[in-house]
This record gives C-alpha cells, structure tokens and sequence, in this order.
C-alpha cells in the first residue's frame, strides 16, 4: 500500500467520508433509468428501451458523440418544473452520501429550449432542490449554465439573454457538447458579454479537442477552469503554463474510461498531472452514464493509480480551493478536510 493505509479497506473509507467538493457535474448526466422511466410514463413520452437492464446495455460508448446521442435522448422525459427537481434532488441524496459539501452544478437549457421547454422550468426546478438540499444537508451548491458547442454563436447569444431574469441565480457559463471541429473560437464573442455580465467562466476543453483548444480556452474565453484538460499534457509549455496560473482542471476518471479517452484505469494522466503540479480535481462528469458518483470516481482511481493518503487530500483540497466559495468557505472546507486526516 501507498503511504497512509495499511489496506484498500482503509482507503475506501478514507475516501468515503472524505469532505469534497464536486465541480464537474452535468445534472443531465444524473438522470438513473429508474427515474428515466418514472418521468417517461408520468409525461406520456416514449423511450426506446423496454427495461431498466435494457437501458444501462446501452451505456456502451466508443466516444464523446456516441454518448451525447444517448445523453440528448434521455433528457427528452424532462418536461416539468417538478421534474427537474426530482433530477437534482435525486442526485444532491447522492452527492450527500458521498460526503460532497459543495456542488458546481452544469445546466445545459438548449437541450430543453429546443424541445419548447421553457427556461424558467428549468432553471425553478433545479434551483429549488438546491434551495432543499441547502436546508436538509447544508449543501452549498453554484449553478453553471452551459452553451452547447455544437449549436451556433447566435444560439449561445440567445441562450445568454434568456438568462437574464436569473443572474442572482447563475454563478458561471460553460461550453460543453461535441469538442473536436467546435473550438472554443467559436464562442469569443458571447463569452466576453458573459464575463462583462460578471459569470464565472469554464469550458470543456482537451477532452477529445487538441492542445490548441485548451489555449484557446485560456486566450479567448479567459477561463477561471478547465473541465477535463487530459490532452494538455501533450504540450509541455502548455503544462508549464496551467501550472503556473494555478489552473483547476475538473478530471472525470470513469467518463474517460467510458468514452474511451483512456484505454485503462491504470493509464490515466491524474497521477501525471498531480506530479506535474497542476491543480487537478475528482469528478463524477455523467454519473448515470458513467457507472459512479464521485466517491466511486475517487475510488477507482486511487485503485488503479494506488493513489497515497497525501494525493487524496490534495485532490480534496483542490476541490474547494478551485471551487467559486468565497475564502471563508474555502477556509472552513479546508479545516474539515484537515480534521478527518
Ligand atoms: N463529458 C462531456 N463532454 C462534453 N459534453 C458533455 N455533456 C455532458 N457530458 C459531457
Ligand atoms: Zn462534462
């Protein structure tokens, strides 16, 4: 065993009631088959699956697009306010168990807009239950809005005005959807009005993208994280730079390995990338999807990596100081974190 444990047993439990924050989480991607179906029958709409066993079969991907197909079809059974707080009380229960105190939570409206759902369904229902699981488990939570790279500029510009009337409830944007052919380029001019409207900004970059859009990311879109940022470590500059700049990358262990960005577990870049001082955190991407919420994702990795008592905490720790809590917040997550070490 790596320093710090005497047995996987102990590392598990470690992991367990480890206190962390989750950054990189798609509530879309929450949505388990069970919930799929009630929501299914309760707003009349048909899926193509016969059973729970017949959708999680599915859950068999080569690439990021293969799961978005899946991903955009799932969420065709959310229609009601009442059904977005379901989804995101569902996953808070989840997240709670996992000793998650923070939750940065990703939306992405024109999955639902473009169905006739109207923005304010969704963004009432999603905020309620972080308004719920604040009060029931002291979860703080912050909401990300995410513009979906595929659609056009003018789509996103759209998007962005719809967003409006909820400032006081959208703490950041985010570029998220199909990665290679749709650089962060294409977004400059939306992300700026974005960052003068005073959001937080992410995108997903370097997860099947090049290099070259995690410097676009950083050049143009100006961004406060990366989500993924696996292939940075194909440029060393670029890994110097992230570095230096204390850049957070949201890493997602179990949706590389399911969308294939890695062959195995035990090739995964966390390791290389902690050793490499960048400020890397563990995250959950689409749970449902993906086989694990973000306990599941630490475990596996501390597994395949045989990840120390001191690699754990830093990634803990990462998690709140690359988080958009004020510093007393972070100051307080960090003692929780010091206490159960
Ligand atoms: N891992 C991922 N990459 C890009 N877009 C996504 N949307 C939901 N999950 C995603
Ligand atoms: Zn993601």
């Amino acid at each position: 065993m790596p320093d710090g444990f005497t047995s996987r047993e102990e590392r598990a439990a470690f992991i367990a009631g480890l206190p962390k924050a989750e950054l990189h989480l798609h509530i879309e991607g929450s949505l388990e088959p069970e919930l799929m179906f009630e929501l299914a029958q309760r707003n009349r709409v048909a899926i193509p699956f016969g059973s729970v066993e017949e959708v999680r079969a599915a859950y068999a991907f080569s690439n990021l697009q293969d799961f978005l197909d899946i991903y955009y079809q799932g969420m065709g059974v959310l229609h009601r306010e009442q059904d977005f707080y379901d989804l995101t009380a569902a996953y808070c229960a989840r997240a709670h168990a996992d000793a998650v105190r923070h939750v940065e939570i990703f939306f992405d409206p024109q999955g639902h807009t473009a169905r006739g759902i109207a923005f304010e369904t969704v963004i009432t229902g999603i905020t309620r239950a972080l308004d719920d699981a604040a009060a029931s488990y002291g979860m703080t939570s912050k909401l990300i809005l995410c513009f979906l790279r595929h659609l056009s500029e003018a789509d996103a510009e759209a998007t962005l005005d719809a967003a409006l009337p909820w400032l006081d409830r959208i703490d950041g944007v985010g570029l998220d959807s199909s990665e290679v052919g749709h650089p962060p380029a294409k977004f400059e001019r939306v992300f700026a009005r974005a960052r003068t409207l005073g959001f937080k900004i992410v995108a997903h970059a370097g997860e099947e993208g090049p290099p070259e859009y995690v410097h676009q990311a950083l050049d143009l879109l100006k961004v406060d994280r990366i989500d993924h940022g696996n292939r940075s470590l194909e440029d060393p500059a670029l890994v110097a730079r992230l570095a230096a700049d204390g850049m957070t990358l949201t890493v997602c262990p179990l949706s590389n390995l399911k969308l294939c960005v890695v062959g195995d577990l035990a090739d995964h870049p966390l390791k290389t990338m902690l050793d490499a001082g960048l400020k890397a955190t563990v995250n959950s991407d689409d749970p449902s999807y993906f086989g694990g919420y973000v306990n599941a994702n630490y475990q596996a990795v501390a597994d395949a990596l045989d990840l120390s008592k001191a690699e754990l905490v830093t990634l803990a720790r990462n998690s709140f100081t690359g988080s958009f809590l004020d510093d007393a917040a972070k100051a307080r997550h960090l003692a929780a974190i010091d206490a159960h070490s």
